[in-house]
C-alpha cells in the first residue's frame, strides 16, 4: 500500500472550501491512500486569549507551559479534530479522528532548542501499524499533533513537524495546505526550491513565522529521501486534487537537484 500525507494548517481550517473535502473523498477511493494531519494554532491562541493566558512564539513554535499544553490538547484533539471528522463524514468519507496520544501513534521526546520551550516535543517514533490498520479497513485517519511519551506525558508538537515525521515513517509524499499560495518572495510564489535555497531564504528573513517550521519539515523530508513535498493554497478550488495529480502548483520541493531552479 502507498500513501500521501496531507497537512492542513489552522490558518485555513475554518475556511476550507467544500472542494477540499470532496477531494479527500475522491482520493480515499484511490489506490494511494490519504492520511490527514492537522494544526490549529489560531484556535489555540483564541482560547488562550479567552482564558487570559499569555502566549508567545519562538521561531514559529509556541512556548508551552502546562496550562498552554492542556489548552492545546483540548483544542487540537477535541474541537478541531472532531470538526474536521464531521465535515468529512458529511462528504461521505469514513474518517476516524485520533490524536498522537492514542495507541502512542506519535511518540515524543522534548524538543531540544537553545531557548527552553516547555512542553514542546519532537516525534521520536510513529505507530505506523495503527495508521495502516485503519487504512486497510478503508478509514481515513485524521490526526491531531499532540504526542505522548512512555510516562504518559503529553507533548505539544508543531503540526508541520508532526506531518514530516508521519510522511517519513510511511515514505509518503507530503502536501501542506495553507493560507498562502506557497513560499512567497517579493509577493510572488516561488514555484520550486532546493534545500540550500530554503536555508538561504530563512537566513535572509524572507521565510519567517509559521513558514519556518513548515520549511524545516520540508528539509527533514527531503533529507529522508521523500520524493515530493509541496506547499499549496487550501483556499484555491481543487488545489489538493490538482497537486496530487502532479500539477505544478504552489511551491514544490524536490530532492533531485536536476529539477531545481537556480
Ligand atoms: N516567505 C513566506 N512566504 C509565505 N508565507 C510566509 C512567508 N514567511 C512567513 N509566512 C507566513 O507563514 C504563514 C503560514 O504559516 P502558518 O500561519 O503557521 O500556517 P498554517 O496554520 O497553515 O500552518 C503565512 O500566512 C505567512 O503569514
Ligand atoms: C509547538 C507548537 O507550535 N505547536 C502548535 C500546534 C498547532 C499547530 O502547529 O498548528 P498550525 O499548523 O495551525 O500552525 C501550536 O501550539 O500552535
Amino acid at each position: 500500500m502507498s500513501y500521501i500525507v496531507i497537512k492542513c494548517g489552522g490558518s485555513i481550517i475554518e475556511r476550507l472550501p467544500n472542494s477540499f473535502f470532496q477531494s479527500l473523498q475522491e482520493l480515499s477511493k484511490r489506490e494511494i491512500k490519504p492520511i490527514l494531519i492537522h494544526g490549529g494554532g489560531p484556535g489555540i491562541t483564541s482560547l488562550l486569549e479567552k482564558l487570559e493566558v499569555e502566549t508567545k512564539f519562538v521561531n514559529g513554535l509556541r512556548y508551552t507551559s502546562e496550562e498552554v499544553l492542556d489548552t492545546a490538547e483540548m483544542v487540537l484533539s477535541g474541537s478541531i479534530n472532531k470538526k474536521l471528522v464531521k465535515k468529512m463524514i458529511e462528504h461521505g468519507t469514513k474518517a476516524v479522528g485520533i490524536s498522537g496520544v492514542d495507541g502512542m501513534l506519535l511518540k515524543a521526546k522534548q524538543l531540544e532548542t537553545t531557548e527552553s520551550l516547555g512542553f514542546v516535543g519532537e516525534v521520536s517514533g510513529v505507530n505506523t501499524e495503527l495508521v495502516i490498520s485503519l487504512l486497510k479497513k478503508d478509514f481515513l485517519p485524521v490526526i491531531s499533533p499532540i504526542a505522548v511519551d512512555e510516562k504518559g506525558q503529553s507533548w505539544n508538537i508543531n503540526a508541520d513537524h508532526a506531518a514530516a515525521a508521519l510522511a517519513k515513517s510511511l515514505n509518503a509524499p507530503l502536501f501542506f495546505i495553507t493560507d498562502v499560495p506557497g513560499v512567497l518572495k517579493d509577493g510572488k510564489t516561488i514555484t520550486s526550491l532546493s534545500s540550500r535555497e530554503c536555508i538561504e531564504l530563512i537566513g535572509a528573513s524572507v521565510i519567517t513565522g509559521g513558514m519556518i517550521p513548515k520549511v524545516e519539515a520540508v528539509l527533514a523530508c527531503l533529507e529522508a529521501g521523500i520524493e515530493q513535498v509541496s506547499i499549496i493554497n487550501g483556499l484555491e478550488e481543487n488545489s489538493l486534487l490538482r497537486a496530487a495529480a502532479g500539477e505544478n502548483i504552489g511551491t514544490t520541493f524536490y530532492n533531485k537537484e536536476e529539477f531545481i531552479n537556480g
